[in-house]
């Protein structure tokens, strides 16, 4: 598997090593001998998948600490644009986001650490989104930031028109009033 930086620390793309035939084609999802070797949390505990329809946006999402969630997330049916925002206090890149194009035709992954917020804009017709959590969901620890707030920018590479957005991520605080319990370590 490679690993791709970028740049903001820690947030990372993850390429599996895919084998193709003539019957179609194999890769490793998840091994955790490799992500342990490579310094990466490899004891996820929970799996996710949802489906979401062209132009949904969902996010932007964490858990605050001592519940905050390491994610590992694959696209197993369309193609996301998938974005986390450093809320990490004393990181040098706090505040900024990072999104990167994740598909199923392109097999990427994107590994992002505690400290982070994170959504995504559904690019395809719908979107299969699986995703590995290395703690429990915890409702009472669960936040959001505003998918739209001024400040953060994101373009979500979708037109004007979105497609739904739940009634909760309509109602979430910009960064700047956000609840962020996080440390850049
Ligand atoms: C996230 C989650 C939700 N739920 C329930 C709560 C709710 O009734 C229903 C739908 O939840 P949500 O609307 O929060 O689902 P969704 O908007 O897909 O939430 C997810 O968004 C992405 C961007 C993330 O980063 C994830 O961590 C998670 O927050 O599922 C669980 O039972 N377990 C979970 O782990």
């Amino acid at each position: 598997m490679k690993i791709i930086e970028t740049p903001i620390t820690g947030l990372l793309i993850i390429e599996p090593r895919v084998f193709a035939d003539e019957r179609g084609y194999f890769f490793e999802s998840f091994s955790a001998t490799k992500f342990a070797e490579n310094g990466l949390i490899s004891d996820f505990v929970q799996d996710n998948e949802s489906k979401s329809h062209y132009g949904v946006i969902r996010g932007l999402h964490y858990q605050l600490a001592p519940y905050a969630q390491t994610k590992l997330i694959r696209v197993v049916r369309g193609t996301v644009y998938d974005v986390a925002v450093d809320l990490r206090a004393g990181s040098p890149t706090f505040g900024r986001w990072y999104g990167v194009i994740v598909s199923a035709s392109n097999k990427r992954q994107f590994y992002i650490p505690k400290g982070f917020a994170h959504g995504f804009s559904v690019l395809s017709e719908y979107a299969i989104f699986s995703y590995k959590c290395d703690e429990f969901y915890n409702p009472k620890a669960e936040r959001g930031i505003r998918f739209d707030d001024p400040a953060l920018n994101i373009d979500w590479r979708l037109p004007a028109e979105l497609g739904v957005i739940s009634e909760k991520d309509k109602i979430h605080p910009f960064l700047a009033d956000a609840e962020i319990n996080f440390k850049f370590e």
